[in-house]
Order: structure tokens, then sequence, then C-alpha cells
């Protein structure tokens, strides 16, 4: 009888937690936008229809039909679809101490594929003195040669690099430029104009390849050495990588000491002068305003965001700047508010969970650490129910 009455006890509490777990659970994605592909785990949020409004740019956008005038008017510009470049396995891993297996980065990129996502940057084409992590950048290609579903940009800082991103067999190219001096010096040893110089032949070369280019600019709200960078130094350096050929322009706060409040005139200074529809934001959590960051600038229209899976990260010359902004969180976020990334989070978190066991540490995604506490409650509970 006692037994019985515990039993009862202890199924309503497991009972409770899946309830709970499946309340936080629960998905907002509203059936006209289930084609995006149904995340297993989606973000509590509110109950919306999507439909285009009418913009200044002419880009669709969604809007919330019964929160019209209200919260819709903050939505509205944000682009329905959002990219995501998974930064994780070449920024997250650059910074590690100790060498990284090719193996298990040729894994953790399968896996970051696995979850959906569409652009993963799988390594660097840089002096493995420099960077000695990336010193397998070979191959990682050769490993990740038979994968498909996702491009894999690579980092090349001149033409050698880029010709040995071609030998590898890369088909997207990605260079690196700094709105910062100092930092440029610091970071690829030389100035922004030889800088400019270098990706120039780089961006030539990939034209007659026909590759894609990406182009970075590091620094875009503050350098390390130099403090603050004036947003017209940003919007020089972007101009210039578009005007070379880079597809897509990717405004890197390296050192994450940005908020809205310097993040938004930085970004009217670059739209001033690059189509809005060619820029990215990368930015750095050092500071805790990364998704700040990003929700500000998908309200101003940009629709790619770089993050890096369990927010791993940091670069070498930027010294006490920790990771990037976490993907587990920006997807939550971004499922939260109703736009579509085709990434399944919790296909994302085991890719998370896969690297941090490799690193021995835990993850730096607030999302995943609190999803996992909530589905370990769970089974907890259920195991215990069971046995009774
Ligand atoms: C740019 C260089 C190469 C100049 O480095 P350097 O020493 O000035 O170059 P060098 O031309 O005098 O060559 C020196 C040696 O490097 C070799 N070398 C030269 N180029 C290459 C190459 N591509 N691949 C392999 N080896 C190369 C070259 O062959 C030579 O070898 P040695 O004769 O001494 O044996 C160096 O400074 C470098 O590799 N820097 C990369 C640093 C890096 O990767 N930093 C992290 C990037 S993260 C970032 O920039 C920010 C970002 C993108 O994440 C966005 C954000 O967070 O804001």
């Amino acid at each position: 009888m006692q037994a019985a009455k515990l039993s009862a006890k202890f199924t309503r509490q497991a009972f409770s937690w899946r309830h709970a777990y499946n309340l936080s659970m629960k998905t907002l994605v509203s059936p006209s936008a289930a084609d995006v592909g149904v995340n297993s785990i989606t973000t509590p949020g509110i109950q919306r229809e999507f439909y285009n409004c009418s913009q200044q740019d002419g880009r669709d956008a969604v809007l919330s039909r019964e929160n019209k005038g209200g919260l819709s008017q903050n939505l509205c510009r944000i682009p329905p679809f959002v990219k995501i470049v998974e930064v994780g396995p070449r920024d997250g891993l650059q910074n590690e101490k100790h060498i990284v297996p090719t193996a298990v980065k040729v894994d953790l990129i399968k896996m970051l594929v696995f979850s959906g996502l569409p652009v993963v940057e799988a390594t660097s084409f840089v002096s493995p003195k420099w960077v000695p992590q990336l010193a397998d950048a070979k191959d990682v290609m050769e490993g990740i040669r038979n994968v498909e579903g996702a491009r894999f940009p690579v980092l090349t800082p001149n033409l050698k690099g880029f010709e040995a991103a071609v030998a590898a067999g890369a088909k997207e190219v990605a260079i690196f430029a700094s709105a910062s001096e100092s930092f440029s010096k610091s970071n690829i040893n030389c100035s922004i104009e030889e800088s400019l110089h270098r990706y120039r032949q780089v961006a030539d070369a990939a034209r007659k390849h026909s590759l894609p280019v990406r182009g970075y600019v590091s620094c875009v709200v503050g350098c390390p050495i130099e403090g603050m960078v004036p947003a017209s130094n940003v919007a020089y350096v972007a101009k210039e990588l578009y005007s070379m050929g880079c597809s897509e322009i990717s405004l890197g706060d390296t050192i994450g000491v940005g908020t809205p409040g310097t993040v938004i005139p930085m970004l009217e200074s670059v739209i001033n002068v690059v189509p809005i529809e060619n820029l990215a934001v990368h930015f750095h959590d050092t500071y805790g305003q990364a998704l700040s960051n990003i929700l500000v600038s998908l309200q101003m229209g940009i629709g790619t965001v770089d993050s890096s899976v369990s927010g791993l990260g940091g670069c070498p010359y930027a010294k006490g700047a920790s990771g990037n902004v976490a993907t587990e969180d920006v997807v939550y976020m971004l499922n939260g508010i109703g736009a579509k990334t085709n990434v399944d989070l919790e296909k994302l978190m085991l890719a998370g969970d896969f690297i941090c066991k490799h690193l021995g540490r835990p993850s730096a995604s607030k999302v995943a650490i609190a999803l996992r506490k909530v589905t370990s409650n769970a089974n907890k509970c259920t195991a215990t129910a069971s046995k009774l």
C-alpha cells in the first residue's frame, strides 16, 4: 500500500518534470513555417503566423499578425531565414593549446553538418608557426572530402595559403583584414594596406578558379591594442574587400567589447558602402553582449550570423578575448523569434557535447547547459519512478 502510494507520488513527479520539459520545449514554429524542418528541440515562445511585410530594401521579413504594431514592428526587418556560419572548427579551435587530433576535428565537422548547419568554416591555411593548432589543414580537408550538405570555407592569408587550399580541395576561401592597424600587424604581420594588396591577389586568383571569397574585417568596434576603432575605418576596409570581389563581408567584434550602442553606428556606416545582403556579423562573447548585438544586427536586416558550437574560441592574437557566441544560444534565440535556420538544436548539442568532452571542459553555451539540466532531471525522475 505504502509502495503503491510512493510509486504514484514519483510517477506524478516524473510526469510534472516531463510536463515542465515539454512546456519548455514547446514549439512556436507555426504550421506555415513547418516546412523548414521541425526541430526536435525548439524554443518556447509565442505562436506566430508569418507573412511578408514590405520593406525599404524590398526583402521579405516576418511579421506577427496578432502583434502587429507592437512586437511585430521590432521583428519586422528580421530576415525570415538566417544563415548561420559555424566557425567552431576554425575560430573555435585555433586557440586551443593542446593539439586536437585531425580525426576529432573531422568528426566534429561531420556532426555539425548533420545538425543542418549550411556553412562550416573548416580550417585555415595559415603559417603553422603562427597557428600550430591548424597545421593539419590539408588532412582535415581530406577527411571531409566526401561530406555533403554544407559549404566548407577555409581561411587563406596570402597566395601561398590560397594555392595550398585549392590543392587540398577547398571550394571557398576567406580572407581576413582588420580595421585596426596594430591588430593587423600582430595578427598577419603587415599593415592594413599591405594586407589589402595581398588579398587583392587572392581575390583575383579565386575569380580565375570561380571560387567565392568571404572577407572578414576584425576589430570592428574595439582593438586589444588601440582601444576604440572608428566606424569609418571599418567601412573603408569593408568597402575595399567588397570591391575586390568578396561576396560576403563578415564584421568581427574580435574581442567582444561591442554593445548595441557601438555596433549600430558601426553597421550604419558599413551599410552605406556595402549592400546589407552581403554582410554578416561575427561576435565574440567576452562581455556577454553577443546576443544583444546579433539581435540589433538582425533588426537592421542582416541575415548571416557567425557562431561557434559551445562558444569555443578566441583569437591567439587578441589576448583575453573569449570564444564566439555559442551556436546553440543563437539557434535558440532565432527559434524564439521565429526565424528559420534549418538547424536541429538537439543534434547541434550532441556536436557540442562531443567536442567539450574531448577538450575536457564544460560548454560555454547557456542554452546547452540549461537544456541538459532539464533532460537529466526528467531522466532521473523517470528512472526513479520506473524502479518503484
Ligand atoms: C600571414 C602570415 C602567413 C604572415 O607571416 P610572415 O611570417 O610575415 O610571412 P612570410 O611571408 O615572411 O613567411 C614566413 C614563413 O611562413 C610561411 N608561410 C607564409 N604563408 C604561409 C601560409 N599561408 N601557409 C603556410 N606557411 C606560410 C613561409 O613559407 C615562411 O616559411 P619559412 O620559410 O620560414 O619556413 C602569418 O602571419 C599568419 O599565418 N597569420 C595568421 C594568423 C591567424 O590565423 N590568426 C587568427 C585568425 S582570426 C582573425 O583574424 C579574426 C577573425 C577572422 O576570426 C574574425 C574575428 O574574430 O574578428
